[in-house]
C-alpha cells in the first residue's frame, strides 16, 4: 500500500513529462529561447519550417518543449501539436507593435480549443533590450489578459539573446505542476 501510493507520488512529481509547446508569430524569437532553456547560448536560427523538440529539465521537472514555426502558412497546422499539452509558451516580439493584433487573435483561438482547455499560458515578451518595445504590462492591458478566467497565465519579460526573464517563466511553469 505504501508502495503504491509512493510509485503515484513518484510519477507525478518526478517521471512525469509535461508537453509544452511555444507558438507565436515568425521572427518572435521561440527558437533562440528554446536553444537558451536548452544549453544557455544563443544558436543562429532560421525559420523554422515544422517544428524542434527538446527535453528540458528544471528541478527534476521534465518538460518535452515543441517550438512551432510561426510563419502565416504554418499556424493552420498547429493544432496538430495540441493534444495532451499542458503548457503554451506565448513568444511576442515586444517590439512588433504592428503585428500585436494578429497575436491576440492566434490567442484567442487556442483557449477556445478543446485540446488545450487545461492548458497554463506562458507569455514572454521578448525582446525587451529594443529600444523603444513595449514593456509586459502594455501586452497584458492589449491582450487584455485579465480577462483570462478559464486558464492560468503569467506574463514574463525577457531577452532571449542574455536569458533574462527565461528562469522566472520556467518557475512559473514549476509552481503550477500538481495545482489542478
Ligand atoms: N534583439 C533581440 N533579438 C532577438 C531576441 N530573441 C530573438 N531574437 C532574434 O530574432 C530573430 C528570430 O528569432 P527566432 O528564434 O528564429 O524566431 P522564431 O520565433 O523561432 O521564428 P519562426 O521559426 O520563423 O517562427 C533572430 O534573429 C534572433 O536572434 C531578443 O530577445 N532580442
Ligand atoms: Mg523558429
Amino acid at each position: 500500500m505504501m508502495g503504491l501510493i509512493f510509485a503515484k507520488l513518484w510519477s507525478l512529481f518526478c517521471n512525469q513529462e509535461h508537453k509544452v509547446i511555444i507558438v507565436g508569430l515568425d521572427n518572435a524569437g521561440k527558437t533562440t529561447i528554446l536553444y537558451q532553456f536548452l544549453m544557455n547560448e544563443v544558436v543562429h536560427t532560421s525559420p523554422t519550417i515544422g517544428s524542434n523538440v527538446e527535453e528540458i529539465v528544471v528541478k527534476n521537472t521534465h518538460f518535452l518543449m515543441w517550438d512551432i514555426g510561426g510563419q502565416e502558412s504554418l499556424r493552420s497546422s498547429w493544432n496538430t501539436y495540441y493534444s495532451n499539452t499542458e503548457f503554451i509558451i506565448l513568444v511576442v516580439d515586444s517590439i512588433d507593435r504592428e503585428r500585436l493584433a494578429i497575436t491576440k487573435e492566434e490567442l484567442y483561438r487556442m483557449l477556445a480549443h478543446e485540446d488545450l482547455r487545461k492548458a497554463g499560458v506562458l507569455i514572454f515578451a521578448n525582446k525587451q533590450d529594443m529600444k523603444g518595445c513595449m514593456t509586459a504590462a502594455e501586452i497584458s492591458k492589449y491582450l487584455t489578459l485579465s480577462s483570462i478566467k478559464d486558464h492560468p497565465w503569467h506574463i514574463q519579460s525577457c531577452c532571449a539573446l542574455t536569458g533574462e526573464g527565461l528562469c522566472q517563466g520556467l518557475e512559473w511553469m514549476t509552481s503550477r505542476i500538481g495545482v489542478r
